[in-house]
């Protein structure tokens, strides 16, 4: 199962490099930030999906006559089965951008998509002795990591903290993405007429700051601190990731996102643990406690535009 999630995790997080790849060298200039928001949207419509029918798809099979006296292991095998397909979907859009790049290729006669990466050994040392992709980096993993585990662990929160019946827990977990899903365009097309990114990120990382804050110490309904995360996090994304193409020559800038995406994701994986721990070892409060505490790294390493 790790080697799995080893290899679904570099198949992943590669894909999202080249996607912000191509949309920096395909939309610089013209609706970045929106271009980022609608693909987010479509990231977090999977998430959702993900999220809710996966369960309804294993139950339907161990239902099924098929597989009535079959063990879990084999049922969860042929539900994963059916999730591959979305893989497998994935990889024909690759094949149609392949197809789009080389034939825009072919009549502009120019090298359409691709962004002339030929980083060499001296830009990769002056891209990693750049103070400004550390500070972007260390924004994208003091916020994410305020999200993406929570997200993670939302349902047993919702139903230990709130008492919530597990459906309701379950909807009031994917609020997050499916919100995201709905605004990330619409807030993507307000930062391209506003332009001011890092306006955004600060605005972004505060509201999350107070939605943490209620979830802490408060007993308020949930729902107004998840509703508010949702539109904060599409804020904060929208507004991030266009932010590094602004200072990173284009031909470093698959190299640029390779790096802060593995900054963000070395940071997921610890935080991951260190989140369980804390649930398991001193309860949601010191947790939350703690995620109200990190996004404070972005909001104090940012000034304004
Ligand atoms: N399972 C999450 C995929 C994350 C892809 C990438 N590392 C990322 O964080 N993209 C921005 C986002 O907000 O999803």
């Amino acid at each position: 199962m790790c080697i799995g999630r080893f290899v679904f995790g570099i198949g992943g997080e590669s894909l999202a490099v080249a996607q912000n790849t191509y949309a920096v060298s395909w939309f610089k200039g013209k609706e970045l930030n929106m271009v980022f928001g609608l693909q987010l949207s479509l990231a977090r419509i999977g998430s959702t999906v993900n999220m809710n029918a996966m369960q309804p798809i294993y139950d339907s099979i161990a239902k099924s006559s098929a597989f009535a006296d079959a063990p879990s292991y084999q049922v969860l095998g042929v539900s994963l089965y059916i999730a591959m397909f979305t893989c497998l979907f994935s990889l024909a859009c690759a094949l149609g951008l392949a197809f789009f790049d080389w034939r825009a290729k072919r009549i502009l006669k120019t090298s359409a998509a691709t962004t002339g990466e030929t980083i060499t050994l001296k830009d990769m040392k002056t891209l990693l002795l750049s103070g400004k992709l550390w500070l972007i980096c260390g924004i994208c993993v003091a916020y994410y990591v305020t999200v993406f585990p929570f997200v993670g662990i939302g349902l047993v929160f919702y139903e230990m903290k709130y008492q919530m019946p597990h459906a309701t827990a379950g909807i009031a977990n994917s609020l997050v993405y499916i919100l995201s899903a709905a605004c990330s365009p619409v807030i993507g097309f307000l930062i391209d007429k506003s332009g001011k990114n890092i306006f955004w990120v600060m605005a972004g990382t505060l509201l999350t700051l107070g939605c943490h804050a209620l979830f802490a110490f408060t007993f308020a309904t949930p729902f107004l601190p998840t509703i508010i995360m949702g539109v904060a996090y599409s804020v904060l994304a929208a507004s991030l990731w266009p932010l590094v193409s602004y200072f990173v020559p284009e031909n470093q800038l698959g190299t640029a996102y390779g790096i802060m995406q593995s900054v963000q994701n070395a940071g997921l994986a610890a935080i991951s643990q260190l989140s369980g721990s804390l649930v398991d070892n001193n309860g949601y409060l010191i947790l939350i406690t703690f995620y109200l505490v990190s996004p404070l790294t972005p909001v104090s390493s940012q000034h304004p535009q």
